[in-house]
């Protein structure tokens, strides 16, 4: 019998996803390359070793799993983003037919996406770029599912993304369609930028709390009493990762203060720059990372600069409200960013939609972002909206109060502080840009506008 659904790559992703697709009843063909020596029988072992995959078809060879699937056929695409992905598509066109529909499950750079979705249009071979989020359990027990395409073309493969989706609250998946061309795996990296600063603001905080003196199982103590108010699956991943101890120590210990990227950060701040979107956090959320590779540099730089500590007159609830604080300039400026995307390429983005359908299955489903999917039918500005406008007010005292702390004792909050720096620029109506307009005229004759004439005319002043 010829199977309703292809899955190629067997990577952590693929075979969560295979797995997942099993369980909810669909005949799935499964494949993974042949590399002699290193990767050998990976289809054959997998579909063993799981008994979901029992009515799976297992395959290593690429014309014989084409040819195992329906027409139109559905084969996603679960390979590492880049050449890669371009390389598994010319494997895969001579077995192809018109009308087979590839479905790009991986972190793909939304640029390329839509470049695949012209290229193999030309060959009558649909093409739909899908953010996946969740990791490896998010893939097997449900993900948060981010479609990108023809909207046609999106509806012959709905069903099995829907199918396999996380839940919302309403019991409805969390899977939606995004929009056209690269728009899936656009929204996919701003997922991940906002993920970024996620972890980044929860590695500040602790670093508070490590410099005020606490264990890390005391500080899983607080975070864990911030279930309440700012409850997310990176506060609870962490608490989990605060209490695992390593022989008499704790783990996180004995990690070498090195932050790996595997890409998304980066892309994101390139379109922010792009598309002229202030999402400040997201670049300094990546720049972090940057700064925590010289550890070499700062181990020579802490000997030749010796940190003044005063004392960290902070208390946890000081540095919870900085944390939420921060955490709604997080969501404002990667919400802007792919609001200013949906503008800028004319794509028809549903941002309350967008919201909803990362509220299970992915990274930074968090409580939070459940308010957000209310907070964004009323306005797509969230910082223009009453409730969020209160709970700023009500937080503000303390993100000055934590990273004017902060600095005078010179640690490092850069998503703190960043957070605040924007949020003070944000609420100014006459901020200092005049001056900046004016030097640019002064050397490069680049013109200003002025304030008492409405029409917008440019000027230039010979300085
Ligand atoms: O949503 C997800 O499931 C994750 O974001 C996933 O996509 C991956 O773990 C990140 O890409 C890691 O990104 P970095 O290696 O850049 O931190």
């Amino acid at each position: 019998m010829k199977s309703e659904f292809g899955l190629f790559g067997l990577g952590v992703m693929g075979k969560s996803l295979s797995r997942n697709l099993a369980q909810k009843g669909f005949n799935i063909s499964i494949f993974n390359r042949e590399v002699k020596g290193t990767e050998e029988n990976i289809a054959i072992n997998f579909k063993n070793s799981h008994k979901e995959l029992q009515t799976a078809q297992a395959f290593s060879d690429i014309e014989a799993f084409v040819n195992s699937l329906q027409t139109p056929r559905r084969i996603m695409l679960m390979v590492n983003a880049g050449k890669i992905t371009d390389m598994v598509i010319e494997d895969l066109i001579p077995f192809l037919s018109d009308g087979d529909v590839l479905i790009d499950g991986g972190n793909s750079n939304y640029l390329d996406t839509k470049t695949r979705y012209d290229y193999l249009k030309e060959k009558n071979i649909h093409f739909i770029g899908v953010g996946v989020s969740g990791g490896e359990e998010g893939a097997l027990k449900g993900p948060s599912i981010m479609p990108g395409g023809n909207k046609e073309i999106y509806n012959l493969v709905k069903p099995y993304l829907e199918k396999i989706a996380a839940k919302d609250a309403n019991n409805a998946p969390c899977c939606t369609y995004v929009g056209e061309e690269g728009s899936g795996h656009f929204v996919k990296m701003v997922h991940n930028g906002i993920e970024y600063v996620e972890m980044q603001l929860l590695a500040e905080v602790y670093t508070i709390f490590k410099m005020i003196g606490y264990t890390p199982d005391r500080i899983a103590d607080i975070f864990e009493s911030w279930k309440l108010k700012a409850n997310s699956y990176l506060l609870e991943i962490t608490i989990d990762i605060l209490r695992k101890k390593d022989g008499d120590d704790w783990l996180v210990n004995k990690i070498v203060d090195k932050a790996g990227n595997k890409g998304t950060g980066n892309w994101a701040t390139i379109a922010t720059a792009q598309l002229g979107a202030p999402s400040t956090l997201i670049a300094t959320a990546l720049f972090a990372r940057f700064t925590s590779f010289y550890k070499e540099e700062r181990i020579q730089a802490s000997k030749n600069f010796n940190k003044e500590v005063l004392e960290l007159k902070l208390n946890n609830d000081d540095v919870l409200n900085a944390y939420q604080f921060a955490r709604i300039i997080n969501h404002y400026q990667g919400i802007k960013l792919i609001s200013e995307a949906g503008k800028a390429y004319k794509w028809q983005l549903n941002l309350s939609e967008i919201a909803r359908i990362w509220t299970n299955g992915c990274i930074i489903r968090s409580n939070f972002m459940v308010q957000l999917i209310s907070v964004l039918k009323e306005d797509d500005n969230i910082l223009a909206h009453k409730k969020i406008i209160n709970q700023v007010k009500s937080l503000k005292p303390s993100i000055k109060k934590v990273v004017a702390n902060c600095i005078l004792n010179e640690l490092a909050v850069p998503c703190l502080s960043d957070s605040v720096n924007f949020f003070n620029a944000y609420f100014t109506a006459n901020s200092s840009a005049n001056i900046i307009q004016a030097q640019r005229d002064y050397f490069g004759a680049h013109t200003y506008q002025r304030t008492d004439d409405a029409t917008g005319k440019f000027y230039h002043t010979n300085w």
